[in-house]
């Protein structure tokens, strides 16, 4: 990625990135540190989030904290936002990153897992995106960019993601024109497959390399290829793009490739009239299970 954006774009900048210690979270943090800024990465598991921050500074030339929170606990957002602000005395860019979801049908979903999905993606963001405008924000400006997801077309085995990160796209646009006024720039990144330790083991078997094949690119896309685009967002060159979705997935969404198959079936017949063209009722057309389901 060297050579993309100026040296020091960054330089001075103070930022947040929630799930900053794996995948396209540490992507975007290694992107911001190289660019100059001191960053703070924050998750739930210290591990992860203590290896990133030491690799993250030692290649320099911004700076790495991390810091443990769970951003659906009201608390640690808090202590979170907090933390950072009495560390490095501002906060100019948050990405509010850390999410997940497991596969599941719709109708199998728990209700704890349902609630479990929905208070991370959406209530964890909102929780942030507030916590980060009360404290700062508000009176000094800035740039935050959500990762949602591809879930345009509906999100089938993944209902309670699609529902959360379509909430969060709305939110993303509420926010835009809401904090206009204090400087605020609000935008979302929605990628597509992207190869990830953590997409490849939560999608197993071959499930992501059967997806990356039937996509427009023929292949995943790279937790860099988001990080770019976040650094995009953030930084002066999108000084007047705000409220907008920036889609990073290989022109995968207006592609007709879906998770789920839909299996053959003739469960929803059509919709013939009262009466036909000759004055009579047109027969149901399909099977006796299919006009069993007419009501
Ligand atoms: C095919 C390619 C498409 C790619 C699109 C997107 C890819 C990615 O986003 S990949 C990277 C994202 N990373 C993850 O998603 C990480 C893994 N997921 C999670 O950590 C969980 O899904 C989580 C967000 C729900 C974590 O919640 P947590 O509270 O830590 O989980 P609990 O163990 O306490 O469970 C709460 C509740 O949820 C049910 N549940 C959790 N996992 C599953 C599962 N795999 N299947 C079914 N149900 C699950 C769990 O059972 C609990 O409900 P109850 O049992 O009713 O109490
Ligand atoms: N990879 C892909 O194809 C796609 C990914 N996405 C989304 O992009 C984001 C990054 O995904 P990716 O890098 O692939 O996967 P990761 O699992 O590596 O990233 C998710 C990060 O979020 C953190 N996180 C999860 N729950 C919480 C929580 N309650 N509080 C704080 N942090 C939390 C995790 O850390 P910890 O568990 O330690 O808290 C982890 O670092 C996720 O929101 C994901 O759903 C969207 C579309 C596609």
């Amino acid at each position: 990625m060297a050579g993309l954006f100026s040296p020091g774009l960054f330089a001075g900048k103070v930022a947040l990135v929630t799930g900053g210690g794996t995948g396209i979270g540490r992507a975007i943090a290694g992107q911001l540190v190289e660019l100059g800024a001191a960053v703070t990465v924050a998750a739930r598991r210290p591990e992860p989030l203590r290896q990133t921050a030491a690799e993250l500074t030692a290649a320099g030339p911004g700076r790495c904290h991390h810091l443990q929170a769970d951003i659906r606990r009201e608390q640690d957002v808090l202590r979170m936002v907090e933390t950072v602000l009495e560390r490095d005395g501002a906060l100019h860019l948050l990405v509010n990153n850390g999410g997940g979801q497991f596969v599941s049908p719709a109708a199998d979903i728990s209700r704890n897992g349902w609630r479990a999905v929905i208070e991370t993606n959406l209530t964890g963001t909102f929780t942030v995106c507030q916590t980060a405008h009360r404290l700062h924000m508000r009176q000094h400006g800035g740039a935050v960019v959500n990762i949602i997801a591809d879930m345009f077309r509906g999100f089938p085995l993944m209902a309670h993601t699609g529902a959360s990160r379509a909430a969060v796209e709305n939110l993303t646009r509420t926010l835009a024109v809401e904090w206009a006024h204090d400087g605020v720039r609000v935008n979302a990144v929605a990628p597509g497959v992207i190869y990830s330790a953590s997409a490849a083991a939560n999608y197993a078997d071959g499930l992501l390399e059967q997806c990356a094949g039937e996509l427009p690119a023929r292949r995943c896309g790279t937790t860099h290829e988001v990080a770019a685009a976040v650094c995009f967002l953030l930084s002066p060159g999108a000084s007047y793009v705000s409220g907008a979705t920036l889609r990073v997935d290989g022109a995968a969404s207006l592609y007709a490739r879906q998770l789920h198959r839909v299996p053959a079936h003739d469960r929803l017949p059509p919709y013939r009239g009262r009466a036909g063209p000759t004055g009579r009722a047109e027969p149901a057309a399909g099977s006796g299970r299919s006009r069993d389901r007419e009501w």
